[in-house]
């Protein structure tokens, strides 16, 4: 690659992951692949690994103990610099989980802008302060370069008003206590890609599964996103792996009431000792809990199947039916026994699992015949990222 050509960084910070990539803008406006990476399992075993654009492993490194997103911010610059010395960045996109009610599109960060996005660091407390970290570096170390902030609220904004409130008093939800949704870069890619594989289903009623150490569905109808099960934080919805996903909000009160408990003390069990982690009482990660023997691994991946299960019936519902089901991300992706589960609870809605296909990750993982479609669809939330970082580029050029 010519040290001239231009090019186009992205930062995606998630709760377990810090992810990047580096895209060429070809001719016309392509954007080609050049490296991308990641450090994962953050708090666990953190594993760093780039690769070119071919999935060669090109840099890898493995740590012991928990790594801060700091830390692997850091190592992820080195790593670049290293691999593409003397490289011509035009732009910088970021992923910020949380961009409240005022942004439906990626917009161009200012100081204003990023006065705006810390007053929401305590809806998105495990991502927002590490979406925000890397937009003040590049700032610091590459002065002049146009940072870009992709929301993962910003798909959900087409959501009717009804899907965006909660039984709340008027003057709640003026005030912004509503339901934004998030994964909305990942939905978005996805429902991009249904559409060149089933064009079809894609044109009808969707759920979408983004089962990663996050997790969240979204019904979108037309390609359009109509409800998901995340609300105002994204410790909504589903169990996750650390989180607890939805909530009689009457247990707050009891903690906080008969137990004594501080807000610091909730925050920490809500975010940090529920979901899978909570209920197993041995890991946040589905890898490690399938090949687990003790009774509780199970009971976990139970819970989490059957939550999944009644969100799809809640949101094939709002739908008033169902065309496909996609599964993406880190479970999603990979973890075939949790498919094959949630599938085989679906009956009723018309998918007909193939089970070899789902065993071998297929893209369509139901029979010829079954009435709607089942899909496993590897997301690119990067590329959703360079792409309206691009397109923001481009049109305040
Ligand atoms: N091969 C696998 N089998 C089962 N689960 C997996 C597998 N690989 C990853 N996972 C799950 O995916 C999670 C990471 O998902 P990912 O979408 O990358 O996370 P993040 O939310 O940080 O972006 C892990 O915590 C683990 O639960
Ligand atoms: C919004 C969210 O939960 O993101 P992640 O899955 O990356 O933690
Ligand atoms: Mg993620």
């Amino acid at each position: 690659m010519a040290d001239t050509q231009p090019l186009i960084a992205v930062a995606n910070a998630g709760s377990s992951s810090l992810k990047f990539a580096l895209y060429a803008v070809g001719a016309g406006g392509t954007l080609v692949l050049q490296l991308r990476g990641a450090v994962e399992e953050l708090d666990r075993a953190p594993v760093f690994h780039a690769r070119d654009a071919a999935g060669r492993t090109v840099a890898e490194q493995r740590w012991t103990d928990a790594l801060g997103h700091d830390a692997a911010l850091a190592q992820a610059i080195t790593a670049v610099q290293a691999l593409l010395p003397g490289m011509h960045l035009i732009g910088v996109g970021h992923r910020v989980v949380h961009g409240g009610a005022a942004h439906d599109q990626a917009v161009l960060v200012t100081p204003a802008l990023m006065a705006e996005l810390e007053q929401l660091i305590p809806l998105a407390p495990l991502h927002e302060p590490h979406n925000l970290a890397p937009i003040r570096l590049a700032w610091q170390r590459l002065p002049g370069v146009p940072q870009v902030a992709c929301f993962d609220t910003a798909f959900h904004r087409s959501n009717p008003a009804i899907a965006q409130m909660f039984a709340l008093p008027q003057e709640l939800h003026d005030a912004g206590v509503r339901r934004y949704g998030f994964h909305g870069l990942s939905y978005e890619y996805i429902a991009g890609r249904l559409a060149e594989l089933a064009p079809d289903a894609a044109a009808g009623r969707v759920v979408v599964l983004h089962l990663g150490n996050g997790a969240s569905a979204c019904a979108l109808q037309g390609g359009r996103s109509v409800a998901s099960s995340m609300g105002f934080t994204a410790v909504d919805g589903l169990p996750m792996g650390t989180r607890s996903g939805n909530l009689d909000p009457g247990v707050l009160l009891y903690l906080v009431q008969q137990r004594g408990m501080s807000v610091a003390d909730i925050h920490d069990l809500i975010y940090k000792r529920s979901g899978l982690l909570g209920v197993s009482g041995i890991s946040s990660d589905m890898r490690v809990l399938l090949h687990s023997d003790a009774p509780r691994a199970a009971l976990a991946v139970d819970l989490f199947v059957y939550r999944v299960v009644r969100e799809i019936g809640s949101l094939a519902a709002a739908l008033g039916g169902l065309d496909a089901l996609v599964f993406t991300a880190g479970i999603g992706e990979h973890a075939a026994p949790v498919r094959a589960r949630v599938l085989a609870q679906l009956g009723w809605l018309g998918l007909v699992p193939d089970a070899a296909a789902n065993a071998a990750h297929a893209p369509c993982i139901t029979q010829a015949g079954s009435r709607a479609s089942a899909w496993v669809l590897p997301t690119d939330e990067e590329l959703m990222i360079a792409r309206h970082t691009l397109a923001l580029l481009e049109h305040t050029a």
